[in-house]
């Protein structure tokens, strides 16, 4: 999709009105998203809502980031015999998610794509100084030759995630087929993020000084 076509869409604000620039998009503010990180923030949420609500947040970033990957035109013909021009998916796409909050977005991703290949990458950071450094990653052999979506859920200082765009780069991924799918990001991840990175597409769902940090802790339930 062109990027003048992504801001005309209705799925997802326009870009000026964030300072991040045209590779950045954000899902459109709609109430019933509004209620989603509503409910995720609240920390009167109990931990399966949690679960069901972050879940349906999730396939919303996680259609959305669908769209950000490239289709080519088909012809089909429906069963009363009619041809119908459309859209097929292309092959070539890839997702790495970053453990383990990232893990949590999976399931989302493979309701729409039954069997799409998933790396990993394990991103271990300092609960106090938020110091990160790459602890595992496992990924698809010729993940130079795809798009990845790369899925991490909450970015508070950016860290986590640069550290594993390097890992990421070091595997001979382009920047610009890099799709970077998250929920939640501070203004501050974003300009770090972006200056270090700025071929790479970034899609969220919503910018706020506060980062939800208990989002894995409750998720997975081991707060
Ligand atoms: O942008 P950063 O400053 O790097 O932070 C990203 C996230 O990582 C940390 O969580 P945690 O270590 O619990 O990660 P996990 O939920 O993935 O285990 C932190 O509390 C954020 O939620």
């Amino acid at each position: 999709m062109e990027p003048d076509l992504i801001q005309d869409s209705l799925k997802v604000d326009t870009v000026e009105d964030l300072d991040f620039g045209p590779k950045f998009k954000k899902i459109k503010s709609t109430e019933n998203v509004r209620e989603l990180q509503t409910v995720l923030r609240d920390k009167a949420t109990s931990r399966s809502d949690f679960v069901f609500y972050a879940d349906r947040l999730i396939r919303l970033v996680v259609e959305e980031g669908l769209n950000q990957l490239p289709y080519k035109d088909c012809e089909i013909t429906t069963p009363t015999g009619c041809k119908y021009d459309g859209l097929v998916y292309e092959k070539g796409n890839c997702c790495v998610s970053i453990m383990r909050s990232g893990e949590a977005m999976e399931q989302g991703l493979r309701d729409c794509c039954r069997s799409i290949r998933i790396g990993k990458i394990l991103v271990h950071s300092d609960e106090d100084t938020h110091d990160a450094k790459v602890v595992y990653s496992k990924l698809p052999p010729d993940i130079a030759y795809r798009k990845v979506l790369l899925m991490y859920p909450i970015m508070s200082t950016g860290n986590t995630v640069i550290k594993a765009l390097h890992v990421l780069k070091e595997n001979k991924v382009l920047e610009k087929n890099i799709i970077l799918l998250n929920l939640f990001i501070t203004p501050q991840a974003a300009k770090t993020v972006i200056a270090k990175f700025p071929d790479l597409t970034i899609l969220t769902s919503e910018v706020h000084q506060v980062a939800p940090n208990h989002f894995g802790q409750k998720y997975f339930g081991t707060a």
